[in-house]
């Protein structure tokens, strides 16, 4: 069985490409990063090691590698898959599609068998994103032809792979917890299941636990750490104002998820903490200029600050931390960052308030980008 894989790097070698391989797929990579394609193709396998204190470690074999600039061979990779699978960031996805829809349409021309294509990206919907970009690409009687043997089932990752700083160039650190839920009910009919792979029928209430739990606490950290100096993300969480503030922000997702999904409060409690828990983790460097990366996106309506902020005010419930935290965004003015200096640029020209709204796609005047402009400010007459 051979499954393609987009995107060679964190996530893909430390977490899909990892279990993949144990689950007994042929892993063929596709990246547009020449020195990592080269060296994946060369040795056919790579070493993953595990944040711990025992350090285990895993060697992951019968890998390949193809050049991600090379229409023709991701097409042919993707008419010769059992299984596609992405973690490339959510805005490649659209880069990423003609090599895809190029490899369907050799698929339909060959008859090719049934395909699911799962993107692994820190997004609501990525899968059915993706497949919005592929179709755009394909006419009405090819989306028809590929409707009953093409499926793009929505799911959500959990790993910390932070920046690698290895001289072997392939090898990975990863945190030893792992979580990939996919959505059961978005399979074609009589699909075999991937082992490894938690399948529900609902996804929703698992990627908005997961997204408005590990990668809104995630951001927060990075974001007030930042703002204090703090270089990572373990840094940022020993300080005990910042670890406060975390806590506090997940309080009030957690009031929201906990009435919109019905969890029980003392069990997301203690989720909560287990996520504190795994960003503590000693055995790991997580720079917060990665985990803020991308404030734009982050700061979108559909992310993970937003929107966790607006179904709670939908409730009734406070989002005064949430809106900090946006606040908060707004001082990531890490240089490295393409979005980071967008999003400057826009606060001095705009100030907070237009700023947060263009990021947010939510009117200069609606309460919370209102509460998160005060909140920056404050801050701003306080440092
Ligand atoms: N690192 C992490 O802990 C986690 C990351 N994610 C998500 O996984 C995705 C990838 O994140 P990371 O692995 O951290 O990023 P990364 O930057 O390490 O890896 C992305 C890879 O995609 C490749 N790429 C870029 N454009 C491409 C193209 N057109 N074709 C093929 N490959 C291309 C890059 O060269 C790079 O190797 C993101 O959506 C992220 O939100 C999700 C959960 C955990
Ligand atoms: O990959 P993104 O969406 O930029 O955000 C970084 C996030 O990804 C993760 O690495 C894993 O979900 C988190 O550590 C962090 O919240």
């Amino acid at each position: 069985m051979k499954a393609v894989h987009f995107g060679a790097g964190n996530i893909g070698r430390g977490f899909i490409g990892l279990l993949l391989s144990q689950a007994g797929y042929e892993v063929v990579f596709s990246d547009v990063n020449e020195p990592l394609v080269r060296e994946l193709q060369r040795r056919g396998e790579y070493e993953v090691t595990l944040a711990e204190e025992a350090g285990r470690q895993f060697r992951v074999g019968g890998v390949s590698a193809i050049d991600g600039r090379d229409p023709q061979a991701v097409a042919e990779a993707v008419a010769s898959a059992d299984l596609v699978t992405t973690a490339v960031g959510v805005g490649v996805l659209r880069h990423i599609a003609p090599g895809i829809a190029a490899g369907l349409q050799l698929r339909l021309a060959r008859g090719g068998a049934p395909l699911h294509l799962i993107a692994c990206e820190n997004a609501i919907g990525a899968s059915t994103i993706l497949k919005q970009h592929v179709m755009e690409l394909l006419s009405g009687q090819e989306r028809e032809a590929l409707a009953a043997s093409t499926a793009f089932p929505d799911s959500a990752v959990d790993r910390i792979v932070p920046i690698q700083h290895h001289e072997d160039i392939l090898a990975v650190t990863v945190e030893p917890f792992y979580e990939w839920v996919v959505n059961r009910s978005q399979l074609l009919p009589g699909a075999a299941e991937i082992p490894g792979v938690h399948y529900v029928d609902d996804l929703a209430p698992y990627i908005e636990r997961k997204l408005f739990t590990v990668n809104t606490g995630h951001c927060s950290a990075a974001y007030a750490g930042y703002a204090k100096g703090f270089a990572t993300i373990q840094q940022s969480m020993q300080d005990e104002e910042v670890a406060g503030f975390v806590r506090s922000v997940l309080r009030e997702t957690g009031d929201m998820l906990v009435r919109s999904y019905g969890f029980d409060a003392a069990e997301h409690d203690a989720y909560i903490e287990t996520i504190l828990g795994r960003f503590r983790n000693p055995h790991l460097t997580d720079e917060v200029a990665r985990v803020g990366r991308s404030p734009l996106r982050k700061l979108s309506r559909e992310d993970r600050l937003v929107r966790p902020a607006l179904l709670a005010l939908e409730q009734g419930l406070p989002a005064d931390r949430l809106a900090e935290a946006m606040g908060l965004a707004l001082r990531f003015d890490e240089p490295g960052d393409p979005e980071a200096m967008q999003l400057q640029q826009a606060l001095r020209e705009l100030g907070p308030a237009g700023a947060l709204a263009q990021a947010s796609g939510l009117g200069a005047e609606h309460p919370l980008v209102q509460a998160a402009a005060a909140s920056y400010e404050q801050e701003a007459q306080a440092s």
